[in-house]
């Protein structure tokens, strides 16, 4: 069933709290809704004007509706939206625990295991999605949020599109993402995201990422698209086989399917054990 905006919800439903962060379109606010039963939530706020502005109107009509209907315990619901004249409201599901990259900030890198851990419930996550045909095409530590109970939930949803895509990313955001397809200019699928999941395993492990920016686009670009990688030796070898062999593959073909990566020794050896 896809949730309508329900008529009765509007700024006056809530109490408004702390501001949560700052995303790129509006600011984000801690609410809590004022009938019982209460609930909190995110809620965030967007400018028409803005949304106009940077002509994402088109974008924004078709996450609503492509999240509306997303059901998964590690991507970030949209229970719904409303607006007044001046501003659009997205009701999000609150994330209890923030923001994974400033947790990832603070102690510079993840253990094996806890690494483990979030790969697996993205690979969960993605697989849900393409099983959608939906890329999510920007996974990186900081649109990831963090549930009351540790777990990983996918939290910004700024550039999916429906597969295969070939629109030209604006490369406004961080390269250091971007699998060597993208960086050549080549039509692209679902395996794209296959490489941001090796990319982010890597930085989760290492606390940077492989092909990091340090001297520029055209240098990240050139290691991209030569996969010129370093795995540190800290790295255990099981961490190493999934991170180069499985994900970070120059062939978006020889990229293993998520059905694979999660069965893969290094995800299976963390798992929690089965209750
Ligand atoms: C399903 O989550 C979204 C879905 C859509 C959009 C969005 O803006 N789309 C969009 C906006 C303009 C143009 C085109 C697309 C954004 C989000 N998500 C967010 O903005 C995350 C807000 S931060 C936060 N949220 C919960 N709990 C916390 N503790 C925190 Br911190």
């Amino acid at each position: 069933h896809v949730e309508r905006p329900t008529r009765d919800w509007s700024l006056a439903s809530f109490d408004i709290g702390r501001p949560l962060g700052k995303g790129k379109f509006g600011r984000v606010y801690m609410v809590r809704t004022r009938c019982e039963p209460r609930y909190i939530l995110a809620l965030k706020c967007l400018y028409k004007s803005e949304i106009v502005e940077s002509k994402v109107e088109k974008q924004i009509r078709r996450e609503i509706e492509i999240q509306q209907n997303l059901r998964h315990p590690n991507i970030l619901r949209l229970y719904g939206y409303f607006h007044d004249e001046k501003r659009i409201f997205l009701m999000l599901e609150f994330a209890g625990k923030g923001e994974l990259y400033k947790q990832l900030n603070k102690c510079k890198s993840f253990s094996e295991k806890r690494s483990s851990r979030y790969i697996d419930q993205m690979a969960d996550a993605l697989s849900y999605l393409h099983s959608k045909h939906i890329i999510h095409r920007d996974i990186k530590p900081e649109n990831l949020l963090l549930g009351i109970n540790g777990e990983l939930k996918i939290g910004d949803f700024g550039w999916s599109v429906h597969a295969p895509g070939n629109r030209r990313r604006t490369l406004c955001g961080t390269l250091d993402y971007l699998p060597p397809e993208m960086v050549l200019g080549k039509e692209h699928n679902e395996k794209v995201d296959y490489w941001a999941l090796g990319v982010l395993t890597y930085e989760f492990l290492c606390g940077a990422p492989p092909f990091e920016e340090l001297s520029g686009h055209t240098a990240t670009y050139k290691r991209i698209a030569k996969v010129d990688l370093k795995v540190p030796d800290k790295v255990s070898p099981a961490a190493r086989d999934l991170i180069t062999k499985v994900l970070l593959q120059f062939d978006p073909e020889k990229r293993l399917p998520l059905s694979e990566v999660l069965k893969h020794p290094w995800i299976t050896m963390y798992r929690k054990r089965a209750k």
